[in-house]
């Protein structure tokens, strides 16, 4: 554990959203079974997270706390979210970085075990492309990642990383687990994580019709 302060005020502003947020994102049935985990970038050293286990559509403040960017918890003994190196690694390569959202929907589990295989899902043509940042037109392409799923966090986020060298992207898939979106804010980590799970849904209806 850290002493490393930090404040409180900047705490409590990213608690209130990530409680507001994270439940609705509970109540669609996209956090089964205490999984998913959730964050916000308090400033350039410390992250407010959720921290392991809970129900994350009963989280309250209680269920958040802090860590710094080697993902140690800041002023408490508590444990954070057993993929809290994944959340960080993402907060120290892109400065710009404000929030990381991850959950297992049931769309998002079916895509990467779907894909796994491929190694990405191509969201190609959909005018709901340009909910992501950066994109103006229907007309493009996004490769979203698929890793394969591991419990060594360490190698999991070092795997990511190496795959954002490949290109721009705001989210990946883990095979069998679940995806990871992020934005500059909770606004737009929100946006991409609707977007992701809708455009899966269409990927996958489409495999299904198409049978
Ligand atoms: C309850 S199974 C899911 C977990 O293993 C994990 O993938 C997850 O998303 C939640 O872990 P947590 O430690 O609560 O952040
Ligand atoms: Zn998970």
């Amino acid at each position: 554990m850290s002493a490393d302060p930090y404040n409180a005020h900047a705490f409590d502003r990213c608690a209130a959203e990530l409680v507001a947020n994270v439940r609705e994102l509970a109540a669609r049935g996209w956090t089964p079974a205490t999984s998913s985990n959730f964050s916000m970038r308090m400033d350039e050293r410390h992250v407010a997270i959720t921290a392991s286990g809970g129900d994350k559509g009963r989280l309250d403040a209680s269920g958040l706390m802090v860590v710094d960017l080697d993902g140690a918890p800041v002023g408490t003994d508590r444990r954070p979210s057993a993929e809290t190196l994944l959340h960080t690694r993402l907060y120290r390569r892109f400065p710009e970085v404000g929030c990381v959202l991850h959950t297992h929907s049931h769309n998002q589990t079916v895509a990467s075990r779907l894909f796994a295989g491929a190694g990405h899902v191509r969201l190609e043509g959909y005018e709901l492309l340009k909910a992501f940042a950066g994109t103006g037109t229907h007309e493009t392409a996004l490769d979203l990642p698929v890793l394969p799923n591991s419990q060594d966090m360490v190698a999991l986020s070092a795997l990511a990383d190496a795959g954002l060298d490949r290109g721009p992207a705001w989210g990946y898939l883990i095979d069998g687990h679940g995806l990871y979106a992020w934005g500059r804010d909770m606004a737009e980590a929100r946006r991409h994580l609707e977007a992701f799970e809708f455009l899966l849904g269409c990927e996958l209806d489409l495999r299904r019709l198409q049978q």
